[in-house]
């Protein structure tokens, strides 16, 4: 499955104890990340990250074209609810897109935890239908 990984400055942190805690099952999996959680993610862990442009720069946009696409699993985004971003109808859309296609997101780690632990039991294998329609 293809999951993207995503969080605001000061969820960082959040984000990279998440990766540590479940790099087994992140590592059976393509990873995706906007610019820095990306670098965050890849020094703490080693695991291998795709990562798009910074959020503000584009990073969220990148991502939400491939959900148009049909292109991602699962979207794991700690957002920030107590700061302003300059991005923010980025972010929306990001969201906006997550509910057009029926793509699984977490925003907040407790959403996250069941998230990854479902994914570990195969409850996105649905989305495997849509892998062979698209001939991956
Ligand atoms: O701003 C972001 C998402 O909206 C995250 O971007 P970075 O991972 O580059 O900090």
């Amino acid at each position: 499955m293809k999951l993207a990984l995503i969080a605001h400055d000061k969820k960082k942190n959040d984000m990279i104890q998440f990766a540590r805690a479940y790099q087994h099952i992140l590592g059976k999996h393509e990873l995706y990340a906007t610019g820095t959680t990306g670098i965050k993610i890849m020094e703490a862990t080693g695991l291998e990250v795709y990562r798009f442009q910074s959020g503000p720069l584009g990073g969220d946009q990148e991502i939400g074209a491939l959900i148009a696409q049909n292109k991602m699993d699962m979207v794991i985004f700690f957002r920030d609810p107590l700061t302003a971003q300059p991005h923010e109808p980025d972010i929306s859309a990001l969201i906006r897109l997550c509910d057009v296609y029926a793509i699984p997101l977490a925003t907040n780690m407790g959403t996250a935890e069941v998230l990854i632990h479902g994914l570990d039991r195969g409850a996105l294998q649905w989305r495997s239908i849509i892998h062979e329609k698209q001939g991956e």
